[in-house]
């Protein structure tokens, strides 16, 4: 009973819900997008219907945390904070210590910060929040519900590195992956839009936002997913590299005089991707605007599509098919021609969409051309749904 409070902190965003629990409902539902890099559109949905927008530069997620706290008050959605009886956290990297949502201690906490370089940009944001909130409710039961954990399927053949052995079992060097709340999540919904059992699906899920990765799903658990140690690999991103050669980094920080590893990171995290290839941004919506007249722009889109099909190829060859693709996260659910370019690159595995049912943005559906042989599905992600259910699964083991 109460009201459950989901905290999202993205790489580029930071994403709340709060929940009437146990019906579910959505009290608030509230967006803080583009942190650092200017004109940060807030959107705060509540109420019947209500709305809150504005648009101001929020510039890390230790000021996004405190203008949703401070909403939360000022549009009275709470009339205080002590209505808030669970929270559940987004944490990105629980290593090998974390294998499922945890009830968090001060230890817990510790813990976290201790994984700092299994995920540079979120795990420090993560601790902030849970720090922020820690401070206004010190008591309130609170779980942090790991990226992770989906992943921990995987097997070895998948997630080692062809590295010497003793350092996976020195280091914990391995794969990990990412976005594991968001892939679980569409893959329950694809099997539910399929009218089959998870259990019986091999999918490949999309999670392309400012982040992004692909997964592939097999008999419904995670088995193979294209970010590794940190989610600094696999696909092109907003401000990540995404593959490299490891033998570029070394050549680079002698090129660049860097003597310190963490500022060539720093570079591949932050400096990359779309904004690194383009010059221009980060952000695909601004790349669309000037693709026509930007060719590095146009080449930052192409690398981005270029890699999730060269994912997803791979991956139907490691599942030996699929009975879907999901498209999902703040891309997949808004870039009508992303979708469109990706899947007719596709065509060949029997992947194909139709360009009517994929004029759409944010909304659940089979976007599947009449005769494809893979089905293609846009389904919008909820991390925040499933993180506020573990909320609940974890005080009800407490009882
Ligand atoms: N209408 C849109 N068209 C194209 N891309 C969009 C659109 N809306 C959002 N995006 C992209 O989604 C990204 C944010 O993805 P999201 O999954 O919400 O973020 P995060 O990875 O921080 O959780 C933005 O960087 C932007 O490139
Ligand atoms: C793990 C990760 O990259 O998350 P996000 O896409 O939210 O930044
Ligand atoms: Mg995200």
């Amino acid at each position: 009973m109460g009201k459950s409070l989901a905290v999202n902190a993205g790489s580029s965003t930071l994403k709340f819900k709060l929940f009437d629990m146990p019906s579910e409902t959505v009290i608030a539902d509230g967006v803080i997008d583009r942190l650092g890099l200017g004109n940060s559109n807030v959107e705060i949905k509540y109420g019947d219907g209500q709305k809150y927008e504005s648009v101001e530069d929020v510039k890390d997620h230790e000021a996004a945390i405190q203008l949703m706290l401070d909403s939360l008050i000022n549009l009275k959605i709470l009339g205080s904070y002590d209505e808030i009886t669970g929270v559940g956290h987004r944490v990105v990297a629980g290593g090998e210590i974390f294998k499922d949502t945890t009830v968090i201690d001060a230890e817990v906490v510790k813990q976290i910060e201790s994984l700092a370089e299994y995920a540079p940009l979120h795990n420090p944001a993560n601790v902030q929040g849970i720090k922020a909130i820690h401070k206004i409710l010190p008591d309130v039961f609170s779980v942090a519900v790991f990226d992770t954990a989906f992943h921990t399927t995987m097997p070895a053949v998948n997630y080692m590195y062809g590295i010497p052995y003793e350092y996976y079992e020195k280091y914990g060097a391995r794969k990990y992956g990412a976005h594991g709340t968001s892939h679980r999540y569409v893959a329950g919904r694809a099997a539910e839009m399929l009218g089959r059992p998870l259990e019986d699906l091999k999918l490949i899920t999309m999670h392309i936002g400012a982040g992004g990765s692909i997964t592939a799903i097999k008999d419904g658990k995670s088995y193979d997913t294209s970010m590794g140690f940190t989610p600094l690999a696999g696909i092109e991103m907003a401000t990540r590299s995404g593959d490299v050669d490891p033998s570029l980094i070394a050549y680079l920080m002698n090129k660049l005089d860097i003597t310190d590893s963490s500022d060539m990171l720093k570079i591949l995290n932050k400096k990359s991707g779309l904004l690194g290839v383009s010059g221009v941004s980060a952000d695909m919506r601004d790349l669309e605007k000037v693709q026509d007249e930007n060719e590095r722009a146009k080449l930052a889109r192409d690398i981005f599509i270029n890699r999730i099909v060269r994912y997803v190829g791979g991956y139907l060859a490691e599942l030996g098919g699929a009975d879907a693709v999901v498209f999902t996260a703040g891309v997949g659910e808004n870039d009508i021609g992303i979708r469109q370019e990706v899947a007719d690159k596709l065509n060949v595995f029997g992947i194909a969409v139709d360009p009517e049912k994929n004029h759409v943005r944010g909304v659940e559906r089979d976007l599947s051309a009449d005769g494809s042989t893979i089905k293609t599905l846009l389904i919008p992600t909820n991390e925040e749904l499933m993180i506020v259910r573990d909320i609940e699964r974890l005080r009800n083991d407490q009882k």
